[in-house]
């Protein structure tokens, strides 16, 4: 489902160029889950957004079911963002102008693919039944986030692609936020690419790979 061939990639800083990913290499089957790990500053949001397709590398490939994304231009790379990829971050990100049930529409109806049957299924497995004309703001962060995790789902995307999803939450929240999401992910059929610092986190999803030094390591630990 999703490929890294070789991948390398560096940001240009005013002390000189600073490598960040130096030949990584990964697959991701169709249905799996997998945790990344790694120290703060080690690169693990610039992998999660290489496999977006919001930056490029500077060299290497990223596939993304059979699409190589080098073949795509920015239009290219957004639809298959809008139709293959689910996005959740530690913040929200939600339209605060918006209430629950539109936020959960979003991401689907400007796919095109919206599913009345599925988006009432997810706002009861959210917890967010009779919430529907409620704002974010009248949410509380757990809520939040489950809203936030419904939206990527929305559109049942092969991908799904997560940087510390329960990093804003307490300890209590972020374990039933976090089972949401797995139990949701394996409904929907997606992969998952969860980006995270914390070992409890990792520890439910199937494989865990270390990123150390530009290069992935398997495992939890160095
Ligand atoms: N646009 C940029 N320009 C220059 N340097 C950058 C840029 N984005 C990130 N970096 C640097 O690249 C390295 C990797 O950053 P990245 O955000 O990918 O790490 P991370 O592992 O996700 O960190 P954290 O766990 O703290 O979120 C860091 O040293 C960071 O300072």
């Amino acid at each position: 489902m999703l490929e890294f061939r070789q991948v390398h990639k560096h940001y240009a800083t005013p002390q000189g160029a600073l490598p960040v990913l130096s030949g990584v290499t990964l697959r991701l089957a169709a249905g799996e889950s997998l945790a990344l790990m790694g120290e703060s500053g080690c690169g693990k949001s610039t992998l999660l957004h290489l496999a977006a397709g919001l930056d490029v590398p500077d060299r290497g490939e990223v596939v993304i079911g059979a699409q190589p994304l080098s073949t795509l231009n920015d239009a290219g790379r957004s639809r298959l963002r809008r139709n293959t990829l689910g996005l959740v971050f530690q913040q929200f990100h939600l339209v605060p102008s918006l209430n629950v049930a539109d936020n959960l529409r979003l991401q689907a109806r400007l796919a095109g693919r919206e599913d009345a049957a599925w988006s009432a299924r997810l706002v009861q497995r959210l917890g967010l039944a009779g919430r529907e004309y409620h704002y974010p703001e009248q949410l509380s962060g757990g809520q939040q986030q489950r809203l936030a995790i419904g939206r990527a789902l929305a559109v049942r995307p092969a991908l799904l692609l997560a940087d510390e999803p329960t990093g804003n939450l307490d300890e209590a929240s972020a374990d039933a936020v976090l089972a949401l999401l797995l139990a949701l992910v394996a409904e929907s059929g997606s992969s998952l690419l969860l980006v995270t610092h914390s070992a409890r986190v990792a520890a439910p999803l199937d494989r865990c790979l270390t990123l150390h030094r530009g290069r992935l390591l398997a495992g939890r630990s160095l």
